[in-house]
């Protein structure tokens, strides 16, 4: 058994259930099923599972969104074990201690991109977070950052003017990235950080992140199917099956060793992406 204390790692998980609770007509569900890992202060690590493995559950309740968005679905709840991020237990956190872990750990969920609010400008968007956070921050100074982070996801500056509804998903889900990292914080947990993005832009975004764990004190959990990411950016990755964790270790090992089906039919769908890409046209 993980010990619970906090030790320098951005998160400590150990023996983690998690249950979404009964909701007309749908019976509870558990989602992850005695989860135990942990994240060192300065690692990124990789969560690969199917569809419905509870990658996201768990993405979710270690970013803290404990509540329900849409109003109808029922969020979803620690039923057993604990989760430490940042040496805050997750278990029954306080609204006001989350909110101050919160500015420490950026949270990119999967639909990130379509949550962007239509009525800001991309500018906007991205300094919110710094002006949420101190709103006599200096606008010259946010205006530096927010130009600084454009560049890093490679977009022009011409796009600072813009709305969502003028970009493509692939520039919104650029946004999305930048708003998140923009407060530089320790913990940056994203679900397909990648999604709909251009393969040529996928590598600064790789390199981004790389770049922010060689910078130190900055570690990332990474919900993804992107082989090229988790390979740049990750030395161990998590598979998750039906809430629990298959396997663990770098990616290419689980792709080679693990006789998990899942694992199975990546590593194949990789190999004729390859047979297909080298076929003369
Ligand atoms: N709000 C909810 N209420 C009830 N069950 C839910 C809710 N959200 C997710 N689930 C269920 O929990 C399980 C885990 O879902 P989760 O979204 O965490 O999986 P995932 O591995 O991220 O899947 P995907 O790759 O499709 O995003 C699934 O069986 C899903 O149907």
């Amino acid at each position: 058994m993980i010990s619970s204390g906090h030790t320098g790692e951005a998160a400590v998980i150990d023996d983690l259930t998690i249950d979404y609770p009964a909701h007309r007509p749908s019976p509870a569900h558990r989602a992850v099923d005695g989860v135990s890992l942990r994240v060192g202060g300065n690692e990124v690590i990789g969560l690969i599972g199917a569809t419905g493995s509870g990658k996201s559950t768990l993405a979710r309740v270690l970013a803290g969104d404990l509540t329900s968005k849409r109003g109808t679905d029922p969020a979803p709840v620690i039923s057993g074990g604990e989760a430490h991020v940042l040496g805050h237990a997750m278990r029954g956190i306080r609204r006001k201690e989350l909110t101050r872990l919160t500015f420490h750990v950026a949270y990119l969920p999967q639909d990130a991109a379509s949550r962007l609010a239509p009525e800001l400008t991309v500018a906007d968007i991205i300094g919110e977070p710094i002006l949420a956070r101190d709103r006599h921050y200096s606008r010259k100074a946010v205006g530096l950052r927010v130009a600084t982070m454009l560049d890093q996801v490679q977009l022009p500056l011409a796009m600072l003017d813009k709305f969502p509804f003028e970009l493509s998903s692939g520039q919104k889900q650029r946004v999305a990235i930048a708003r998140s990292l923009v407060l530089s914080p320790r913990l940056f947990i994203a679900d397909e950080p990648t999604s709909g993005i251009d393969v040529t832009v996928r590598a600064s975004i790789s390199e981004m992140i790389e770049g922010l764990r060689v910078e130190g004190d900055f570690a990332a959990i990474l919900v993804s199917h992107d082989l090229p990411l988790l390979r740049h950016t990750t030395r161990r990755v998590a598979a998750l099956h039906q809430g629990r964790i298959v396997g663990l270790g770098p990616i290419d090992e689980l792709l080679r060793d693990q006789p998990h089906p899942f694992l199975t039919g990546l590593a194949e769908a990789e190999e004729h992406a390859d047979v297909d890409a080298n076929r003369p046209a």
